[in-house]
């Protein structure tokens, strides 16, 4: 049974989690959870979302905290180790947040940044990671295609797994596409996929390799498993940078997956300065055991947010329900 309105509100607590790293410009994470009879779940839009966009995540949060898991066919998920665009010198301590990560994702092409400084970030993952280390990149939409071109030139040396989001639309990952085609470096879909109306658009426009998928904003796990399964693209599971119970939507859904053949970006509890709950679910030997999160009581009034931002996402959650 689906819950009230009523129940939601009664059993909602918001808090403010501090970022160990700035991430996306912020220094702190808003979040809205609610414990379910299935458990405790999240829901986090950021707080620039529309409510069309906001929906989605308040769908999600319902089914993981309402409605019984899908089968699980793995009990844990190796997951990459995150970086979020710090300068190049800072890169060993935040690579230090993942233990035993094989694989790490580079943000690139940050607003008020310069290819150089991306360059040299990604300089110094390689020289963390070893030879041996998968390293991708996530650009968030923001080149376009001959500033793409140039940066995928300019970073093949350090041997990419895949580049995710190089450009924001699905022309111009098409175009890109083709044009670099040569160079063997896979592209994957994130935003294209998350803010589409149609997420199997992607796949038609012939316009990725691989698909970014996340539970919350695609409206949860079983809408993840049917866009998986309506695509022939291989597939990754990533967080939308949550606390410890929104990882672990993400891990069920991961887990949930027949084919999981890349590392998943659910290690960004990591990124985290404080979680919810007194066993995070941070990578170990680069994995994490998929596993529900017992919240605890002393952290959700120590992390509570203030009375004017729980208010509003009170007042965010009425008018989103009113769209489920
Ligand atoms: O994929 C990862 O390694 C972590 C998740 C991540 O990067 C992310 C987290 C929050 C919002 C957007 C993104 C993104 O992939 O663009
Ligand atoms: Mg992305």
């Amino acid at each position: 049974m689906e819950p009230t309105l009523n129940e939601l509100r009664n059993s909602a607590h918001v808090l403010s989690l501090p970022l160990a790293v700035k991430f996306r410009g912020i220094w702190s994470r808003e979040i809205m959870l609610f414990k379910g009879p299935q458990g405790w779940t999240e829901f986090s839009p950021f707080v620039e979302y529309n409510d069309d966009e906001a929906v989605h995540w308040l769908k999600a949060a319902i089914e993981f905290g309402w409605s019984a898991a899908a089968p699980l066919v793995r009990d844990s998920v190796m997951v990459n180790a995150t970086i979020p665009a710090v300068d190049a010198e800072h890169v060993p301590a935040v690579l230090a947040h993942f233990d035993g990560c094989r694989t790490a994702k580079v943000k690139v092409c940050e607003s008020g940044q310069t290819l150089a400084e991306d360059i040299a970030r990604v300089k110094a993952v390689r020289a963390g990671m070893g030879p041996e280390g998968r390293i991708r990149l996530d650009a968030n939409g923001g080149w376009n295609v001959d500033e793409a071109e140039h940066a995928f030139h300019a970073l093949a040396e350090f041997d990419l797994e895949y580049v995710e989001q190089p450009c924001s639309t699905l022309d111009e990952l098409a175009e890109l596409r083709e044009r670099t085609h040569y160079m063997d470096i896979p592209i994957a879909a994130d935003e294209s996929i998350r803010k589409a109306q149609d997420p199997l658009a992607v796949a038609q426009a012939v316009a990725a390799d691989i698909l970014v998928l996340k539970a919350q904003p695609l409206g949860g796990i079983s809408s993840v498993l049917e866009i998986a399964e309506q695509v022939s693209l291989p597939v990754v599971l990533s967080s939308a940078l949550e606390s410890s119970v929104g990882i672990s939507m993400g891990l069920h859904a991961a887990a949930a997956l027949p084919q999981l053949e890349y590392d998943c970006g659910l290690g960004t509890a990591s990124l985290l300065a404080a979680d919810v709950t007194k066993k995070p679910l941070l990578a170990q030997a680069g994995s994490i055991s998929v596993q529900r999160v017992d919240v605890d009581e002393e952290m959700l009034s120590s992390l509570a947010a203030p009375p004017d931002t729980t208010a509003w996402w009170q007042e965010r959650l009425q008018r989103c329900y009113a769209l489920l």
